[in-house]
């Protein structure tokens, strides 16, 4: 049974975690946050029943939840690790999981359990004071266990946690998870970005007149550069592959433009149109 957790980093996906685990379950937690801001709103919400700007001392927590920028996991790990019990869960939000997952099966003690793990919900905004109970709300939880993680640990997990917080567990290997999060969260999130760029460079003067289509498409540019920029560092492989995929795609509408392609470019909308209809 889980009944002490420790949230490392009560950020936006951290806070929410805290909250969720508040309001959804009768785990006890401690928080963990260089940011003694949060720490303190934390404790005054009744959210965290304690609050360390490190952990230097053992606890007896049953899970460890990382929830600090992707750069920072390993260390965080590493940091944590010699004080916890045996069969103790660490799992982390992290975006990317190849590179934490491979960096942390170096040093993981036997009696420790580790689960990567990336709930596929957040904003563009940052901090506990953005932080949800509700963030996680049917949204997809991407786990990605090694395969020699324990059967029951991993149950454990999925029960007393993710299910209490309202999110649907998908179990997947770290390789395809950074390919499925490259294609629907990383690669839009450039593209996002080079859009706001292209734009204001083009002709600021436009986003004046800026209404929901560009707003839309845009948000996400919004978002923490530290987090993006250690997201797009580990994943930089599969990403660059795919932008190269994307600029062909790109090139091919501009020779319908050029051509007066009218029956490709109808095409190219309908499938658009068709493809995002299948997203519930
Ligand atoms: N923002 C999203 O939409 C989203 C969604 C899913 C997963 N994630 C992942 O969640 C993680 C956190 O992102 P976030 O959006 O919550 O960022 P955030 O900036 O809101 O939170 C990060 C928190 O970690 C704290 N922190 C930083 N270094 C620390 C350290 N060494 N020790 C303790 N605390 C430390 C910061 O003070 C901050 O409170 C990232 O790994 C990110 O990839 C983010
Ligand atoms: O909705 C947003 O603002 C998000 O950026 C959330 C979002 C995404 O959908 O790409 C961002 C990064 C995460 O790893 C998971 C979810």
């Amino acid at each position: 049974m889980i009944k002490k957790a420790v949230i490392v980093g009560l950020g936006l996906i951290g806070g929410s975690m805290a909250k969720a685990l508040k309001k959804y379950t009768d785990i006890d937690i401690i928080g963990v946050d260089i940011n003694r801001d949060s720490l303190q709103k934390a404790l005054e919400e009744g959210v965290i029943s304690y609050g360390v700007t490190d952990i230097d001392f053992q606890v007896d927590a049953d899970i460890v939840f990382i929830c600090t920028p992707v750069g920072k996991v390993v260390e965080s790990v590493k940091n944590i690790i010699h004080y916890l019990k045996r069969g103790c869960i660490v799992t982390d939000v992290g975006s990317t999981k190849k590179v934490i997952m491979e960096e942390v099966q170096k040093f993981l003690p036997d009696e420790i359990f580790f689960i990567g793990g990336h709930p596929m919900a957040g904003t563009e905004k940052a901090g506990y004071d953005n932080a949800d109970a509700d963030l996680f709300v049917n949204s997809n939880y991407l786990l990605t266990p090694f395969d020699t993680t324990n059967d029951e640990v991993l149950d454990l997990f999925i029960k007393e946690v993710i299910i209490k917080i309202g999110a649907k567990p998908m179990i997947m290997d770290y390789n395809k998870h950074d390919t499925i999060v490259g294609v629907i969260s990383h690669v839009p999130h450039i593209i996002s970005a080079i859009l706001t760029n292209f734009a204001y460079n083009k002709c600021n003067e436009a986003f004046k007149y800026a209404a929901g289509g560009f707003k839309d498409t845009t948000r996400i540019a919004l978002s923490q550069t530290e987090i993006w920029k250690d997201i797009i560092c580990t994943n930089r492989e599969i990403i660059l592959d795919l932008l190269k995929n994307y600029k062909e795609v790109l090139t091919d509408f501009i020779s319908y433009l050029e051509n007066d392609d009218i029956e490709s470019i109808q095409k190219f909308l309908e499938d658009a149109r068709k493809y995002r209809n299948t997203i519930t």
